[in-house]
């Protein structure tokens, strides 16, 4: 089974959401026109790390973020990876991402878990206690927010739950943009699993983000990588892929999880 992904790696306009939907509106009208099966944006589309100013900017329950993307994802007959979203939630502020179905229904959402303190997370948003794994047309698959990726445990769980693609939506800044690369590489070939990750471009008041959007396949090597500027990412993902390098190395048949 193959799959057309078209990755986003979009500038964000700094705590202007309504700046924000219009741009989003127009990179996934323009990534469905190219046969694209999957859209994936990035890391908090709406707000940037605007966090200071949540509580006027975020979406109370992802309400107006869900209905948006659902109606775009519906026209367009596309899914929608939501990248994640400021959420004003009833345990406090979350950064979500939310995961919609070609119907439009809103099949997965998942707060990010692993706060990044460095950009004040902590001192703004509650983690979330969502499973990362989901199902999206048949293919067992798990969504990452930008951080998660530094905590290989984390990913590990769900590629022992079966998952075939894992998706990372990120506002990763360009100082470590090196880390980026090689973190994922790493994932994606330590669980045999395409790894598709969408990251900014553009900076706010205190950051400069490093793009270079990913797609990696189970054997690590690179499909299609975005460079620093805006710009859509394509790349056609084969499913099949995985079997065939769990097949080659069996490492989910020979680990050794009583010893660790
Ligand atoms: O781990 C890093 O270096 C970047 C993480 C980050 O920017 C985030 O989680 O928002």
């Amino acid at each position: 089974m193959k799959k057309k992904m078209a990755l986003i790696q979009m500038d964000v306009t700094y705590g202007d959401p309504k700046v924000n939907f219009a741009r989003v509106s127009k990179w996934v009208m323009d990534a469905a026109s190219t046969g694209a099966d999957i859209i994936v944006l990035p890391e908090l589309w709406d707000t940037g790390y605007d966090l200071e100013r949540l509580d006027v900017l975020a979406d109370k329950d992802a309400k107006a973020t869900t209905e948006f993307l659902s109606d775009l994802a519906k026209q367009l007959n596309v899914v929608i990876i939501g990248g994640s979203v400021a959420e004003e939630s009833k345990d406090g502020m979350k950064n979500t991402m939310l995961v919609i179905d070609r119907n439009g229904e809103l099949i997965q959402t998942y707060s990010k878990l692993h706060l990044f303190q460095l950009m004040d997370e902590h001192l703004h948003l509650v983690e979330g206690h969502d499973a990362a794994d989901f199902e999206l047309e048949g293919v067992p698959s798990a969504g990452f927010i930008c951080y998660d990726i530094r905590f290989p445990e984390w990913l590990r769980k769900s590629a022992v739950n079966g998952a075939k693609v894992m998706y990372v939506v990120a506002e990763w800044p360009k100082p470590r943009i090196d880390h980026w690369r090689v973190l994922l590489q790493a994932r994606a070939i330590e669980n045999q699993c395409y790894v598709v990750a969408c990251n900014r471009v553009g900076a706010d008041p205190k950051n400069e983000f490093g793009g270079m959007s990913l797609v990696v396949d189970p054997w690590g090597e690179i499909v299609a990588e975005g460079g620093s500027e805006e710009k859509m990412v394509l790349a056609e993902i084969d499913l099949n892929k995985v079997d065939d390098v769990r097949q080659q190395i069996p490492i989910f048949r020979d680990r050794r999880e009583e010893r660790y």
